[in-house]
């Protein structure tokens, strides 16, 4: 193991620490950082799969802050069935970046409801909706017992395993990271990534400094009503990463379901800076709310719009907690939630395509193109994705955590120690109920790119036509 610079390496421009796996190729791109599929060469592991995240650090300034390690040691530390394991960290200090070393996924939430949206074009199975929610509670869970909240909840950063022995069971991903993502780290230069801000707590557009954890079960709320109509609830206008939390379009897509917030039902919103600074706008305008169930198509007497709507509930000191929510009477009653969300043999089980991979990017994300793809299309990446199907044996069973997995060197990692891997004890189950083991979906199917801009689906969801990043 070197110093992480690469050198030593002969030709190859792959830090040392790298060559411990098999790059496959790029998987996704968020604002700070690329994600590459990569599988261990070596020891216990071999074969398994790990989804790399790269980010670039700020150069300016003294360098990764102690608040980001720290940050990064404490995710070391996080450890639950619900939420993906953190099994690696390098920070490269030569060309200042970080990589995060994540057990790997096949499907996540965007996909999985884009699927049911554009391709199969039928409702998720209730089995799986509910199976989804539960395991993605009982993350939550895990995570604000822990004082760790997400803050940028959304279908793509909620992952399910694909074949093995945890397959159907879901992940939390990207926990955690708003705390590094404000510094040091930097926005990945100009590549026109648009954040999504449909999942936004109203009290975050309106400007709170001091958000709990409740910001979360907002998300999961707009989350829940998503896989229950396969359209994002509050499709508020993106904007392009900024500072400022305020945003009057996702407020009005908001109202426009719920109603306005009252100061009666809402005591503090009276303090909350946005409420008070754009009154002509925020204050000023009448809702008429047509109904939450309506919008979602439930009965307003069914446990599954209870609990939807004590998630979007407006105060957030009154909306439910994780736990709370896991009590719920909807998950008492059948189907009851399983362990393998997906649902082959009950009626409207799917297949799920298996994640694209850019199998001609490096770990630079640079995509070597072909002279004719850069003439012929605009979308030069699509023709060297290929689906598991177009790579060696990417099912390759994989142990539930990676618990023996060796950690690096602490050379690697410039001057700071991460060696710390204490566990912070196993998942919680505070329903305590007798999951369902589901059975495993089928086999994958070739698939196509995982496009920028899906385009209209049959539900009229119509997302801007721009390079963009999806919730
Ligand atoms: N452990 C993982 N296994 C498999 N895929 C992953 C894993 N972690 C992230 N991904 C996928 O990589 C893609 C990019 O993720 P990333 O978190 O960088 O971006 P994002 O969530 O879309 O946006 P941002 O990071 O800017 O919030 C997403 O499709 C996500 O599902």
């Amino acid at each position: 193991m070197g110093d992480g610079s690469g050198r030593g390496s002969g030709k190859s421009s792959k830090p040392e620490w790298l060559q411990q796996y098999d790059l496959l190729g790029k998987i996704g791109e968020g604002t700070y950082g690329l994600v590459f599929l990569a599988r261990i060469k070596s020891n216990a592991n071999r074969g398994k799969s790990i989804a790399i995240k790269k980010f670039k650090l700020s150069k300016d300034g003294d360098g990764v802050s102690p608040t980001a390690i720290r940050e990064i040691m404490l995710l070391r530390e996080i450890s639950h069935e619900n939420v993906v394991l953190l099994v690696n960290v390098h920070i490269n200090l030569v060309d200042m970046s970080l990589y995060l070393a994540f057990d790997y996924a096949e499907h996540d939430l965007y996909e999985i409801i884009r699927h049911h949206r554009d391709k199969v074009n039928q409702p998720i199975n209730q089995y799986t909706v509910k199976s989804l929610l539960w395991q993605l509670l009982n993350g939550l869970n895990y995570l604000h017992s822990n004082w760790i909240m997400h803050r940028d909840l959304k279908p793509s950063n909620i992952l399910v395993m694909g074949d093995g022995d945890e397959q159907g069971v879901v992940k939390i991903a990207d926990f955690g990271l708003a705390r590094i993502y404000q510094a040091p780290l930097k926005p990945l230069s100009d590549n026109g990534v648009v954040v999504t801000i449909w999942y936004r707590s109203p009290e975050l557009l309106l400007g709170t400094k001091h958000y709990t954890s409740a910001v979360d079960m907002w998300a999961v709320g707009c989350i829940f009503a998503e896989l229950l109509t396969l359209k994002p609830l509050f499709q508020g206008a993106e904007v392009k990463a900024t500072q400022n939390p305020f945003q009057l379009d996702q407020l009005d897509k908001i109202f426009k379901v719920l109603g306005h917030p009252t100061p009666e039902k809402w005591p503090t919103l009276v303090n909350l800076p946005h409420w008070q600074s754009d009154v002509q706008h925020i204050q000023g305008r009448k809702y008429e709310s047509p109904g939450l169930y309506n919008v979602v198509h439930l009965s307003p007497k069914s446990p599954a719009y209870d609990l939807l709507s004590k998630m979007l509930e407006f105060d957030p000191r009154k909306r439910i907690t994780a736990a709370q929510a896991l009590e719920h009477e909807y998950f008492r009653v059948e189907p009851l939630p399983g362990i393998n969300v997906f649902a082959t043999g009950q009626p409207g089980a799917v297949n799920y395509p298996t994640r694209p991979v850019d199998t001609t990017a490096d770990f630079e994300g640079t995509t070597l193109l072909q002279p004719s793809q850069l003439v012929n299309s605009g979308n030069a990446v699509a023709n060297n994705m290929a689906g598991s199907h177009g790579m060696a044996n990417r099912s390759a069973s994989r142990p539930m955590h990676m618990v023996g997995m060796p950690r690096m060197p602490t050379q690697a990692m410039g001057p700071y120690n991460m060696a710390s891997q204490a566990g912070m004890g196993g998942g919680t189950n505070p329903g305590g109920l007798p999951l369902q083991r589901g059975v495993a979906p089928q086999s994958h199917q070739q698939q196509q790119l995982r496009r920028k801009d899906p385009g209209p689906g049959p539900t009229g969801y119509n997302p801007p036509q721009q390079k963009r990043r999806y919730g």
